[in-house]
């Protein structure tokens, strides 16, 4: 097994009727953080849910609450959801005018601070915000939806973006197809954190989850170069 890979369920695709039971049950099947899609109907297509849900489930899990806000001008609500119990919070690069200072924010939080890019945006976009940041997520997917396929051409955009961090302690994260299919092949191209949706909460019990999860680990770690 390859330890230094983290695994973090999206619970977009979980059954939201019982939230909390299922970012649990996620928890005892082995995931490493627990990814929360906020979604705001502007930024990207869809409508998902806001602070006071993520205070509503804090309880269900002592892992690392990832946020990842799909939400335009985010600055106005960053302090909410790190009352909430967002442990990290990551903006998107194209939703922030100033994002230097968006990300200093995150940080003035006591929050690790991430920043995201769609798959359209290079690399060069976030270069000279990487002292401000904990976490990279490279976007391997369209924003907005769970289920969608991987975009092959962002793996180029991986390998770029783990040259640029160099030495630097910052997580490389992707979020969007991953699954046992992909895995191998972007693990290789150098991303360590996999948030994971419908690949993790297909099946719909914990014994699914734990061998989905199971999967996905000894997938990254077989393909590893
Ligand atoms: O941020 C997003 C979608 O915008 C994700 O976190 C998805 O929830 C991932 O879903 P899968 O592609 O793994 O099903
Ligand atoms: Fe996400």
């Amino acid at each position: 097994m390859d330890g230094d890979i983290l695994i973090a369920p999206s619970i977009l695709s979980s059954d939201f009727s019982r939230l909390g039971e299922e970012i649990a049950a996620v928890d005892r099947a082995g995931a490493d953080w627990i990814h929360l899609d906020v979604m705001d109907g502007r930024f990207v297509p869809n409508i998902t849910f806001g602070p006071p849900v993520v205070a509503a489930v804090r309880g269900a899990s002592a892992r690392f609450f990832d946020a990842h806000l799909m939400i335009a001008s985010p600055d106005a609500y960053l302090e909410g959801f790190a009352k909430a119990g967002c442990d990290g919070i990551t903006v998107h690069a194209e939703a922030c005018t100033h994002l230097d200072r968006t990300l200093q924010a995150i940080r003035a939080l006591d929050c690790r601070a991430g920043v995201a890019i769609n798959p359209a945006t290079p690399e060069t976009a976030i270069e000279y915000v990487l002292d401000r940041v904990d976490l990279v997520l490279v976007m391997t997917v369209n924003p907005g939806f769970g289920g969608q396929s991987f975009i092959p051409a962002t793996l180029e955009k991986v390998r770029r973006l783990r040259a640029m961090i160099g030495a630097r302690p910052i997580r490389l994260q992707v979020d969007g197809g991953v699954a046992p299919e992909t895995i191998g092949a972007i693990r290789q191209a150098g991303a360590d954190t996999f948030v994971a949706g419908s690949a993790v909460y297909r099946g719909g019990t914990e014994d699914n989850y734990r061998n989905n999860i199971d999967a996905l680990r000894r997938s990254a770690s077989v393909n590893k170069a």
